[in-house]
């Protein structure tokens, strides 16, 4: 790793030179948590974003974690999905099952994916009693602070604009304080129709992590970690604050380079 370190309550940062090099740290990263938490309470629920996050988790179909990890015992959720067929080019869950579900043996009925042949609101009620009832049944922890699912890690992508999930910048979902999963059926970023966890349940996991690559998302990073005054944009990547969990930033140095800590960008290079 090029640098780790924590940002006042903005999390821990670990930021990158490569993007092989986070690639390798993501991927021991999130097979630590998975070994902490089978130990912990016999299983592990990982949600998923889209976008550039499924190929930066590549390196966890290879050695040694294909063989290491205890896949049997994962639980796949997604953060957000696009309201589209499974085998749409959009589709978010296409997208992990191509690109990771597929090269790692997951157990099918573990994974946890949207009814597609619904409206957004249907689709976002059906995951959220999906959601409840395991929450019920215990394969999802409980929050200690409210009636949330705890999940083990909840991995986010970082918009341009700084959306997390499917929750966009000045968006009334980001108001949502009741539902677990929420729709919209007006995201500035095609497909319109989407489905996305709220807040709470963001804000309620054991680990959120936070994956952005690439200068394009150097000015969204620093507001969402450390840019200070009133004028700064209170974007939705700055709402994600754990209350009792943890918050962890995965940069390589592109995304990185805006941030203020000179100390970072200096060694960095
Ligand atoms: O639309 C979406 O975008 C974000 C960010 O995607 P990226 O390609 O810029 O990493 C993603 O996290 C979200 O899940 C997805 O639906």
């Amino acid at each position: 790793m090029a640098l780790s370190g924590g940002h006042k309550n903005r999390g821990e940062l670990r930021i990158h030179e490569s993007l092989d090099e986070l690639r390798t740290d993501l991927a021991d990263y999130i097979a630590e948590l998975s070994d902490a938490s089978v130990k912990e309470h016999g299983f592990f629920a990982i949600v998923l974003s889209g976008g550039s996050l499924i190929g930066l988790m590549g390196k966890l179909f290879e050695a040694p974690y294909i063989k290491t990890v205890d896949w049997s015992k994962w639980y796949i959720f997604w953060a957000d999905e696009r309201v589209v067929a499974k085998n749409h080019a959009d589709s978010n869950y296409k997208l992990a099952k191509d690109g990771l579900l597929s090269k790692v043996p997951i157990v099918h009925s573990h994974v946890h994916s949207i009814n597609d042949s619904v409206s957004a609101e249907d689709a976002a009620d059906d995951y959220e009693f999906a959601i409840r009832q395991l929450v019920k049944t215990r394969v999802v922890s409980v929050s200690e602070i409210n009636d949330c699912p705890k999940f083990d890690l909840i991995l986010l992508g970082l918009g341009q604009d700084g959306h997390v999930a499917s929750l966009f910048p000045n968006h009334s979902a980001l108001n949502e304080r009741e539902e677990w999963v929420t729709f919209i059926t007006d995201s500035p970023k095609p497909p319109p129709e989407r489905i996305t966890f709220t807040l709470p349940v963001i804000n309620s996991a054991s680990t959120v992590a936070v994956v952005a690559t690439g200068e394009s998302k150097a000015e969204a990073a620093h507001l969402a970690i450390d840019a200070v005054g009133p004028e700064c944009p209170l974007i939705p990547a700055r709402m994600v604050q754990p209350a009792t969990g943890k918050l962890v930033w995965f940069l390589d140095k592109l995304a990185a380079s805006k941030l203020e800590d000179s100390n970072l960008n200096n060694k960095l290079g």
